[in-house]
């Protein structure tokens, strides 16, 4: 069967209309296609760190992350935010197991920055692929709380976005992130637009431009990584609509396609 990697965005866990995680349901029990959750949790880390009076910096949408940051990173999204995604699914009529890419070493991860810049910062090496089939095959929906180890037994905090990029690489599935933006969005003659379609090198033009800046850029590259990787299809959708990813999955025109291919246009 088809399997779809939702990346669900810090930025809409909250906002979320009703009817997306039973949407989500309904595709698995009608095997439409395999869904597989990995989320984020940007905004309810900062929450925590600004209570505890804890400064912190991105570089390039990525979080600088310390002993201390990482702590917190792990306890928000591996424990509360993971844990409310699956009761949300169970609400919904479905069956899904929340894990860390910790669990099962479900991702592996390297230091995304050999300089220690970052800090605990991980990229994905590998995915346990296995683990994911065999709780899909139980009829249950893998919830990905995006923290990976070593083989030394070092935790990482991943980017969710990226996380969802090598699970997506590693499945050949379909990638969806599902933010609280329409798509790539840019400023054209005063008025901004949703681009329907991007291709690599407008999207590279538009990082060095700073039209895609902050948590975009994670977003793009991570796109355009599981693109090369064999994925099939890298979309960003609107999380904030009740219709985007039900339109989305019936085929019809929504959010920002990215695509290796040449150029244009909106
Ligand atoms: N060109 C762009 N079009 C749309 N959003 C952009 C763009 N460049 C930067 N952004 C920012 O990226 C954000 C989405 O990334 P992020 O906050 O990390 O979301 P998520 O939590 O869903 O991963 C948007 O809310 C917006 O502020
Ligand atoms: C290394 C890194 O930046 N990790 C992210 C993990 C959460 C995330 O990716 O959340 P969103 O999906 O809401 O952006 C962070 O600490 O914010």
């Amino acid at each position: 069967m088809k399997r779809v990697i939702l990346k669900v965005g810090g930025s809409v866990l909250a906002k979320l209309p009703k009817n997306f995680y039973r949407t989500v349901v309904a595709l698995k029990n009608a095997n439409i296609c395999d869904p597989i959750i990995v989320h984020g949790g940007g905004p309810e880390i900062n929450q925590v760190l600004t209570k505890s009076h804890v400064e912190s910096t991105f570089v390039e949408g990525l979080r600088v992350t310390t002993k201390e940051i990482l702590h917190v990173a792990e306890m928000v999204m591996s424990g509360s935010i993971n844990k409310q995604v699956v009761t949300n699914l169970k609400k919904a009529g479905g069956e899904a197991v929340g894990l860390s890419g910790v669990d099962g070493s479900l991702l592996e991860a390297t230091p995304v920055d050999s300089s220690g810049n970052l800090g605990f910062v991980g990229r994905v090496s590998k995915v346990n692929e296995s683990l994911l089939t065999l709780i899909m095959k139980q009829g249950m929906i893998p919830v990905i709380s995006p923290i990976g180890m070593d083989d030394s037994g070092q935790h990482y905090n991943i980017n969710g976005d990226m996380a969802a990029s090598a699970v997506a690489s590693a499945l050949k599935g379909k990638l969806v992130f599902v933010s609280d933006i329409p798509g790539v969005m840019e400023i054209v003659d005063g008025n901004p637009i949703v681009h329907k379609k991007l291709a690599e090198q407008e999207i590279y033009k538009m990082i060095d431009s700073g039209v895609i800046y902050g948590g975009m850029i994670p977003k793009v590259r991570s796109a355009m990584n599981a693109l090369s990787a064999g994925v099939e299809e890298s979309m960003i959708i609107n999380g904030l609509t009740p219709t985007d990813l039900k339109e989305y999955l019936e085929g019809n025109e929504v959010g920002t396609k990215i695509t290796t291919g040449e150029v244009r246009h909106v």
